[in-house]
């Protein structure tokens, strides 16, 4: 029998861990899901098959989806973790294991808001989960077993690559492959643009420009693939690739995209000072 699972807060994070989980083959009867209002339930349900129950309409969602649930994802925005984890508390069963998919909030801020014993896991998950190519890093606390971690790390893996890792490198996570797919997404259209500055109709820079992101990712979605070699394989001596690249060592591309990185980093430390 599945463990029964409780998404509160059902966004573009959780929403892409649930459809993650759902194409993976889980029973959606043994999922309840919730959201604060009801715009986008019927898609929710209709789209997955799983219970959904909305705030707006019943004060009691949270806890009607958590009073079976073996597994309990928390998904509000970081600044909302603290009050849900106050508000379930209660209503959930001691071995329930929490799972928060929210950046910058420690597993020591959640289990001051709940009960002594309760597990909590935190974890970085990335939006491409939803297209069964996420890549995630999981932290246990010290009530998690072994085997109510490795329950967590399977749902997971069904939809992406899971590492276990100190919680102190859930920041570094979060700047590399949670806010990830936005620098991608980034780099689409900085190529889309560039497009129409050579004289590309925009429709076609945007449409060449997303292929070749798309085309490359699936490249290198193999475990072995090597980011340089693909590089490498693309780029003739003295030919136009290798002039692409010197122009962008001149303006220290990868320094720049350090600098993101770093950026997105000291922020999850920020909102941590701010909400602890
Ligand atoms: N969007 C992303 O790519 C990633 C987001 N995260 C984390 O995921 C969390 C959520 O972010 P998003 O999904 O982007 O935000 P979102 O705004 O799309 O989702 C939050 C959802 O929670 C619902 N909600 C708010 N309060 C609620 C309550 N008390 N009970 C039930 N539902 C409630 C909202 O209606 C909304 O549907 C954040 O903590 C963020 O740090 C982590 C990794 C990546
Ligand atoms: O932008 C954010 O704060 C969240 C965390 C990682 C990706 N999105």
């Amino acid at each position: 029998m599945e463990n029964k699972l409780a998404f509160l807060g059902t966004g573009s994070m959780n929403g892409a861990v649930l459809r993650g989980i759902i194409a993976s083959g889980y029973d959606p009867q043994a999922i309840t899901a919730t959201l604060r209002s009801d715009d986008k339930a019927e898609a929710l349900r209709a789209e997955t098959g799983v219970t959904v129950l909305i705030g707006a309409q019943d004060p009691e969602a949270n806890l009607k989806a958590v009073q079976d649930a073996d597994i309990v994802f928390l998904g509000v925005k970081p600044v909302g973790i603290t009050a849900l984890c106050d508000e379930i508390k209660d209503a959930l069963k001691p071995t329930a294991v929490i799972v928060s998919v929210a950046a910058a909030i420690t597993i020591s801020m959640m289990a001051e808001h709940l009960n002594p014993g309760q597990p909590v896991v935190r974890s970085m998950p990335n939006t491409p989960l939803k297209v069964g190519a996420g890549a995630v890093g999981v932290s246990a606390g010290e009530s998690v077993s072994a085997d109510a971690l490795e329950a967590v790390v399977q749902l997971f893996a069904g939809s992406g690559v899971v590492h276990v890792v100190p919680e102190s490198q859930q920041d570094a996570v979060s700047a590399i492959s949670g806010s990830g797919p936005a620098y991608v997404f980034y780099l689409a259209e900085a190529m889309a643009a560039a497009g129409v500055e050579l004289g590309l109709e925009p429709a076609l820079a945007t449409d060449l420009a997303r292929a070749t992101v798309a085309g490359a990712g699936k490249m290198l979605s193999d475990a072995q693939a090597d980011p340089s070699a693909l590089r490498r394989g693309v780029t003739s001596p003295n030919g136009t690739t290798e002039r692409a690249i010197a122009a962008f060592d001149e303006t220290n591309l990868s320094q720049i995209i350090a600098r993101g990185a770093a950026a997105a980093a000291a922020r999850a430390a920020a909102i941590t000072k701010e909400l602890a």
